[in-house]
């Protein structure tokens, strides 16, 4: 079974304009709303690639009720702990030429909550994979992540990380079967300016060389980057479409590697589904659905 874990899920409320004027009131030509958060969206394009799997994480207040109930109307499993303080958090996305995002903190976590949350991850076995993907607020340890595989450790459980740079570092140890930092991330990792493709994969090498197994680098517009247990790489192109919004790309290339995965263990199929599920949501308002992915795929 499928198990993605969002510590602060999200409703991204997403604003266009033509410009951004600070300091001043601006105003939106229009505004919409998905239901967000890494893990979130992982287990959204996984369910819209017909991928069983089960959304968890922690809601809370009114948001938290909206978006448990959209998932659930959108037909995803979700089973997630309720926060009785603090309300789900609203992250704002705005469009001018540029996109700009403010992530908020989100609601705090008691120590009870997340002792809840490691209960039900208790019930994860060998064969299982267990998707972390996301910021955590700032009211938790930084080194949550780790306490958490600390305890899942030894189980057999195929793990997929995606969160920045501390948060990340600190779970190498326990041999991540797929890391996927965009390259500001492998930067802000390995130390500095990326310039040249041969540079990529050395920084790449050395997230592997601490414990990741996989490590998948998304490059926007530029594709990615894939370097595999075994030492093979892959290198693919993006798919040239029409940028609308790429809010999720990140996450959306995950669900579709782990989909092409688990088909039948194909990394190089993995990485075609992989940028075809990113490309996909890259031309979409919101996240992807399943007939852009293929025809994607199945055209390049
Ligand atoms: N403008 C784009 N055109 C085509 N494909 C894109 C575009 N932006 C993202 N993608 C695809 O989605 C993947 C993930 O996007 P990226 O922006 O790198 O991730 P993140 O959202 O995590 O920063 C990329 O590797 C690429 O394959
Ligand atoms: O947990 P974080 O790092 O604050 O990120 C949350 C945001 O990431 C997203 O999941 C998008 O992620 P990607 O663009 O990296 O795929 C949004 O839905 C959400 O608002």
């Amino acid at each position: 079974m499928i198990y993605t874990v969002t510590f602060s899920p999200a409703i991204d409320y997403v604003v266009y304009m033509d410009d951004l004027k600070q300091g001043e009131t601006n105003r939106s030509k229009r505004e919409t709303y998905y239901f967000g958060g890494k893990g979130i969206n992982v287990s959204t394009v996984l369910s819209r690639l017909n991928v069983k799997n089960t959304a968890m994480g922690f809601v809370s207040g009114f948001t938290g009720q909206a978006l448990e109930e959209g998932l659930c109307e959108a037909g995803l499993d979700t089973d997630f702990v309720h926060l009785e303080e603090g309300i789900t958090r609203i992250n704002i996305k705005i469009k001018t030429d540029q996109e700009t995002e403010i992530n908020a903190q989100g609601a705090a976590i008691p120590k009870e909550k997340l002792e809840e949350l490691l209960g039900k991850l208790d019930a994860l076995s060998q064969g299982d994979t267990l998707i972390v993907s996301g910021n955590v607020p700032n009211t938790l340890p930084k080194d949550i992540y780790e306490t958490m595989l600390a305890r899942l450790d030894g189980r057999g459980i195929r793990l997929v990380a995606d969160a920045t740079g501390p948060l990340l570092k600190k779970i190498l140890k326990y041999r991540p079967f797929l890391i996927k930092p965009n390259k500001r991330e492998l930067e802000e990792l390995t130390g500095g300016e990326i310039r040249t493709e041969q540079e990529l994969a050395v920084r790449a090498k050395a997230l592997q060389d601490q414990g990741a197994r996989n490590v998948l680098v998304s490059l926007g517009a530029d594709g990615a980057y894939l370097l595999c247990e075994d030492g093979i790489s892959y290198r693919r192109e993006a798919i040239e479409v029409k940028a609308v919004n790429t809010v999720g790309a990140g996450d959306s290339m995950i669900a579709g590697f782990l989909a092409g995965y688990l088909k039948n263990g194909d990394y190089r199929c993995a990485l075609r589904l992989g940028v075809a599920a990113g490309a996909a949501t890259a031309c979409s308002e919101g996240l992807a659905e399943k007939e852009t992915i293929m025809e994607l795929f199945q055209n390049n």
